[in-house]
């Protein structure tokens, strides 16, 4: 018998949904919200994904401008720059593409822009405010993976979720918002004792470990929701997740693809962020959204 097939997640079209929304929004406004993407060096997947947002967040009717930073820029002038665009009135959301160069100090960076807007949620204060259950900026991969599991339909309260990976942009954040959906929580990492047996016990499974196809068929349970926020590119160029995606497809009961899953939802809540930090900024009079 043939090995049941997984509902493929398509990531692409959940975000241009809310990417409409966002831009629907965005033009009942009386002001158009300003995003600065900050970008140092010529990383060239980083000059993909920083035109992306630029394009995305024009198209939505922001105002948005790119700084390009020389990758020899000194820690400090990036601090001024940031500085800056803190003072700024017209800037509702910064953001410093990452990864940066080595000189420059990534938490030093973070730390220096305003919280109120950070719309990649990084900063001490949102995250602080996150894991406090407070209304804060949230992380937009791990925003956009809760997104991709409500619009999918995956029952959350009581599942049990296991998260691969405890970095500080997907994987804590994502234990925060699971547990918030009233999901059991397993973070699971490097350290792990057994990862295939904890992946077992999963209804949901998050893959956010940058390896590329770590999570086999046989870590999944039958049923499972499974989704992949790994991008990771092959030797030969090719892009492949965390996931190895033919065989886990065998088991799951729903899946997200790489290309095509989480990534476009990191762009879509991007935008999603930078409206809120406007909104919240200039006070809901201005903002009636
Ligand atoms: N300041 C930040 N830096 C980085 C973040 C971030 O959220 N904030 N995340 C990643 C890169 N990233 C956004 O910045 C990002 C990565 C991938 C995608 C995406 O849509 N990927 C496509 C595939 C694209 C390709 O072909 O390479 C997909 O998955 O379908 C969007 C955004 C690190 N830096």
């Amino acid at each position: 018998m043939a090995a049941p097939a997984a509902r493929v997640i398509d990531g692409k079209a959940v975000a241009q949904r809310l990417r409409a929304r966002v831009a629907e929004r965005v033009a009942a406004l009386p002001f158009r919200p300003g995003l600065r993407v900050v970008r140092v060096g010529d990383d060239p997947a980083s000059g993909v994904y920083v035109r992306n947002k630029d394009r995305a967040a024009l198209a939505a009717g922001f105002d948005s401008e790119t700084v390009l930073l020389p990758a020899d820029v000194r820690e400090t002038a990036l601090l001024y720059l940031i500085g800056e665009l803190n003072a700024d009135p017209a800037v509702d959301g910064i953001l410093v593409q990452l990864p940066l160069p080595p000189q420059i100090r990534q938490e030093a960076v973070v730390d220096a822009i305003d919280p109120a807007k950070d719309v990649d949620g990084f900063h001490p204060v949102n995250a602080g405010l996150l894991a406090t259950r407070q209304p804060s900026l949230v992380p937009c991969t791990p925003k956009g993976v809760m997104h991709l599991l409500r619009e999918a339909g995956v029952p959350l309260a009581g599942a049990r979720a296991v998260v691969l990976g405890r970095s500080q942009i997907v994987g804590r954040p994502l234990l925060q918002l699971l547990l918030d959906a009233d999901c059991t929580v397993t973070v699971a990492h490097s350290r792990t004792r057994d990862l295939p047996a904890e992946c077992r016990r999963a209804d949901v499974l998050v893959a956010a470990v940058g390896r590329p196809e770590m999570v086999r068929g046989d870590w999944v349970a039958p049923g499972a929701a499974v989704i992949d926020v790994g991008i990771n590119r092959l030797p030969d160029g090719r892009l492949a997740g965390d996931v190895a995606f033919a065989e886990v497809a065998g088991h799951a009961g729903a899946i997200t693809p790489v290309p095509g899953g989480v990534g476009p939802m990191t762009i879509a809540c991007l935008l999603e962020n930078t409206l809120d930090a406007a909104l919240r900024r200039r006070g809901e009079a201005n903002g009636g959204g």
